[in-house]
């Protein structure tokens, strides 16, 4: 093989590839932390299908995540994410990026350590707030101080984030960025699980 085919060959989205193999990548973390738009990203660098499972509930339910939470409230909703969550992730490779509550739910969580390599983008209060201020679809954000509510949320959520196989800190900077970043995180879960 030339020195350029190597190159090419060692490219960081060919080793992050290779280190996925068949198994699911699943993004889990708090809203805002880029679950949604960093998992597409790495998706695409990986050659492999990306699906979002609040945008395939909303495809199977035909209805959007704050009518869903109006119509039947969280814990209906909790049992639909995991039936869907346990359908995404039968076959991969694949990248799912769930819903920020996902991987807090008992059985979701069950499911997706059970379906592949999960991946916690973990980012400070202030990053996830300036993202999810611009936008009001987040029925669990509508509160009196939301900001206090996300708080709440972190404080409540960090240490069971903390049981993904891996973190990458979701900094303010660039998706692209944010993406290698997962990628090169997958790669080095590898090279430690090869030496061990
Ligand atoms: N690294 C980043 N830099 C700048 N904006 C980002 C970054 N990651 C996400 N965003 C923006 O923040 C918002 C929330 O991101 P999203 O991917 O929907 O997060 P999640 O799915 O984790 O709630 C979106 O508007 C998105 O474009
Ligand atoms: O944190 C949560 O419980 C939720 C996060 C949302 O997804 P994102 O994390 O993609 O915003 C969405 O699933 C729903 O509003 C509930
Ligand atoms: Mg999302």
């Amino acid at each position: 093989m030339s020195e350029q085919l190597l190159t090419v060959a060692d490219s960081l989205k060919d080793r992050a590839r290779a280190a996925l193999g068949s198994r699911n990548l699943i993004l889990v973390g708090l809203m805002g932390a880029g679950k949604s738009s960093v998992g597409r990203i790495v998706a695409s660098q990986l050659a492999i299908p990306f699906i979002d499972s609040d945008l395939e509930i909303e495809r199977v339910s035909r209805m959007t995540i704050a009518e869903l939470f109006a119509a039947y409230g969280e814990q209906e909703f909790r049992a639909l994410e995991a039936r869907v969550i346990k359908r995404l992730l039968k076959s991969g490779p694949r990248v799912v990026s769930t819903g920020g509550g996902a991987f807090i739910n008992d059985r979701t969580r069950k499911h997706i350590k059970k379906g592949g390599l999960s991946v916690w983008l973990k980012a400070d209060l202030d990053v996830l707030w300036d993202r999810v201020a611009k936008r009001d679809t987040r029925p669990l954000l509508k509160t009196e101080n939301p900001k206090q509510t996300l708080e709440g949320l972190m404080n409540a959520r960090y240490p069971i984030y903390a049981q993904a196989d891996l973190t990458v800190l979701s900094r303010d900077v660039r998706k692209e960025i944010m993406a290698d970043e997962v990628l090169k995180a997958l790669i080095e879960a590898q090279k430690e699980s090869a030496a061990s």
